[in-house]
């Protein structure tokens, strides 16, 4: 599988929101991109059916006429740890038919962009976490830093744990958390200098962060580079 695991510094720091525009980018570039978010904790009923906001935001990203469900394979109910979730209703997160389906998913493009859950070490069931799952599909790692005070270490901890299972971190991207961070210039700086991975872009706190909005802020010569020659384009 050629593409890109999108993992963050925690839950709720733009990895959809940057997700969403990489796949914008990457198409722009030429690319069939394949957003996927494998585990999708949370769902709202809407229009009479379950759904889950992640997935339609990457949904609504694409453009090779990708199902919903071919976006996210595998949705649970509550907006939990995604074990709890499946546990909630009785489910279980097995290992190699949610490989099938991520599979089945990228095949449907050319570059695979997949988003993991939360931070990089999710549990998913008995021995097998998204730094697995991560390892499982052989990507390189995007890391997504969510800005806020904290970020440092949790930045470092996550490139840490990435290359601890021998995966390449191949870049990272700032997204404005917290747009009053104080000493905002300082905290770039110190992550610049301390990642080790070329940064991809630095994202405001936008009104509509939107796909082409997010585009906007990023910078894909770093992986485009990575990703056209991973590809042979
Ligand atoms: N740069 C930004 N400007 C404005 N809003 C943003 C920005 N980045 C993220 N958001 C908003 O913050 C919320 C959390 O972002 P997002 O859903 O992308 O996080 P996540 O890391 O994917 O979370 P999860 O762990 O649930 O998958 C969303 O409502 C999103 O629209
Ligand atoms: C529901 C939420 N927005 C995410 N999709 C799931 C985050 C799981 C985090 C688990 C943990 O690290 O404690
Ligand atoms: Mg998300």
């Amino acid at each position: 599988m050629k593409g890109f695991f999108i993992t963050g510094t925690d839950t709720e720091v733009g990895k959809t929101c940057i997700t969403a525009g990489l796949t914008f980018a990457f198409t722009q570039a030429g690319l069939r991109v394949a957003p996927i978010k494998p585990l999708a904790a949370g769902q709202e009923f809407v229009d009479g059916q379950w759904v889950n906001e992640d997935v339609q935001r990457l949904h609504a990203a694409q453009n090779i006429g990708m199902t919903a469900d071919q976006v996210g394979p595998l949705q649970f109910r509550a907006a939990c740890a995604p074990h709890i979730a499946a546990a909630l209703e009785g489910r279980s997160i097995e290992r190699a038919p949610l490989l099938a389906a991520i599979h089945a998913s990228a095949a449907l493009g050319e570059l695979a962009l997949v988003e993991g859950v939360g931070g990089f070490r999710v549990p998913l069931c008995e021995g097998w976490d998204t730094a697995d799952l991560a390892v499982d599909l052989g990507l390189p790692v995007v890391l997504i830093v969510g800005l806020r005070l904290g970020c440092i270490n949790h930045a470092l901890l996550t490139a840490e744990a990435v290359r601890a299972r021998g995966l390449r971190l191949v870049g990272w991207v700032a997204n404005t958390v917290d747009a009053e961070m104080p000493h905002l210039t300082d905290n770039l700086t110190a992550l610049g200098a301390s990642l080790d991975a070329p940064c991809w872009g630095h994202v405001p706190r936008l009104e509509s962060p939107t796909p082409a909005a997010v585009a906007a802020h990023l910078n894909l010569n770093h992986a485009l580079l990575h990703s056209r020659a991973a590809l042979s384009l």
